[in-house]
């Protein structure tokens, strides 16, 4: 793209941006958001033979709100993706959506999940969005759940989906099945589902989601699903915080173009992938994608690490009056409570090969980068489910292992120091964790460990710990 000054900027579209030729969509997304367009748009722009020819695009669905989409799609899809390292900024166009839509196309979703065309799903709805109980298991008693299923079975009639008057089903999962069950009706043959949340086992939270459900409304349904799709693990990473305002004035003075939904994001991203792709995929290796046998190492590194310090520096960051991460990692004493984690960490990411040195100086560096806004409020969001997975695994191998854990202690008394006296808060759980909160002091700390893991609520010595903290903390 050309680099001008020009004081009035021009509309930002297809005609007048030179792209390459829009793709086939052969990939649909659902969770239309920051990190799908920094991420998997990037590997797959990145991993075209012939870029001036592109043969994968993406059909990409928000998951609620529909903002994004209309104005994607006022722009013919296109955007720009600002690299923002710690010294200057990259821009670069992305071409690869073809179809923006907000979450109510769901007639077009099932279109193009049926279509044999279609390889791929990729997902990014947030953690909690999974709906999921205790263990990840497929859980019929969850409000969203049981209200999908209801709708479901009123419209299901010989392994097809009718419109009634019962409506269309609001969960990501509920949407897919009725994709799945069409594409099983017209005989398209298999795909790959591939969750790019960060969540442990993304591959067995999609499963039991898609699949559980799928089982529950029609058991032939469930085992065409399971004989079919392939659900496949990742571990995903790139900073993307949520895009500031600034940033249309940085894009619009720097290309010359009114850009209304540019994203910033990180130099640095990775991606590790384990699971088969029934129906081809783009060559995202190309990209710098990596193909594991054994996922599980890599994933843990990524969410205890990273995700771990960053929820960690959310609440505790906070509460020392921070903003945002870069601000936190520069306190010394957050640092140092990162530090002490990422110690207590490593010493369960043994597998060779994890280089856990360089992967930390590499998470310093990211962390202190001045000019990536990251908001810790942002990272504080949906505690309950984050903490469950970046700091319980830690304390629980801490403790297993005989030593006290206190750093992943912290992490969570962090978050019970950081609730006290709130009577809102932004978690998909809310309801369960401002109960929990609104306790009685000699009843609070247990019944907020209990939202994060029964087990470690009935142990008194873990309950005695995180209250400690939570007085240092205050
Ligand atoms: N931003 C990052 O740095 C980053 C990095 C790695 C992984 N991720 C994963 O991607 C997810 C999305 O991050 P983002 O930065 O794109 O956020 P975003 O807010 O820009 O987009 C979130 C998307 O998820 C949808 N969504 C949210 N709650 C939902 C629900 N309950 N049901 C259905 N859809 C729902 C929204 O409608 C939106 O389409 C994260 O939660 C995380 O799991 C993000
Ligand atoms: O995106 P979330 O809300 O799951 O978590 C907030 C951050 O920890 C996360 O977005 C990281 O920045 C990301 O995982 C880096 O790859």
């Amino acid at each position: 793209m050309t680099t001008s000054n020009t004081i009035e900027p021009r509309p930002f579209n297809r005609s007048t941006v030179d792209v390459p030729p829009a793709p086939q969509p052969r990939l649909v997304h659902i969770g239309l958001g920051a990190f799908h367009r920094a991420h998997q748009l990037w590997y797959t722009q990145h991993s075209e033979d012939d870029a001036a020819h592109p043969q994968w695009g993406y059909a990409s669905f928000s998951g609620r709100s529909a903002d994004l989409a209309n104005a994607l799609q006022s722009q013919d899809g296109l955007y720009t993706l600002v690299e923002r390292g710690p010294d200057s900024d990259e821009y670069e166009v992305i071409n690869g959506i073809v179809e923006a839509h907000p979450a109510e196309n769901v007639s077009r979703l099932w279109e193009l999940l049926a279509a044999p065309s279609t390889a791929v799903l990729t997902i990014t709805v947030t953690e909690a969005a999974y709906n999921l109980g205790e263990g990840l298991a497929f859980d019929a008693a969850q409000s969203a759940v049981a209200a999908d299923l209801e709708t479901l079975n009123a419209s299901f009639a010989d392994g097809v989906f009718g419109l009634s008057e019962a409506g269309v089903p609001a969960t990501m999962a509920g949407k897919v099945v009725v994709g799945l069950a069409e594409r099983r009706r017209q005989n398209a043959g298999g795909l790959a589902v591939v969750s790019c949340d960060n969540l442990s086992a993304n591959d067995v939270a999609a499963h039991n989601a898609i699949q559980g459900l799928a089982a529950a409304v029609d058991p032939e349904l469930g085992a065409w699903v399971e004989e079919n799709v392939s659900f496949v693990a990742t571990s995903i990473d790139r900073i993307t915080p949520r895009t500031e305002d600034s940033v249309l004035a940085d894009v619009a003075r720097e290309t010359g173009y009114t850009d209304q939904v540019p994203v910033v994001t990180e130099p640095f991203r990775s991606w590790v992938l384990q699971g088969e792709f029934p129906a081809g995929r783009p060559d995202w290796e190309k990209a710098g994608a990596e193909f594991v046998a054994d996922i599980e190492p890599f994933e843990r590194r990524k969410l205890w690490l990273l995700n771990g310090s960053h929820s960690l520096m959310a609440y505790a960051g906070q509460l020392r009056g921070h903003a945002t991460v870069a601000e936190a990692i520069g306190d010394p004493v957050c640092r140092a409570w990162v530090e002490e984690f990422w110690d207590e960490a490593a010493q369960h990411l043994t597998t060779p090969g994890l280089d856990i040195p360089d992967y930390r100086d590499a998470l310093l560096d990211r962390f202190s980068n001045p000019r990536i806004a990251h908001n810790l409020a942002q990272i504080a969001m949906d505690g309950s489910t984050k903490l469950q997975m970046r700091a319980v695994p830690v304390l629980k191998a801490e403790r297993e292992a005989g030593r006290p854990g206190t750093a992943a202690a912290r992490a969570i008394a962090a978050w019970l120091a950081y609730l006290d006296g709130r009577t809102e808060v932004s978690d998909a759980r809310s309801e369960l964790v401002l109960e929990a909160s609104q306790k009685p002091a000699d009843e609070r700390v247990r019944a907020l460990i209990a939202v994060l893991d029964a087990e470690l609520a009935q142990q008194e010595d873990v309950v005695d710990q995180i209250n400690g903290l939570v007085n240092e903390l205050r």
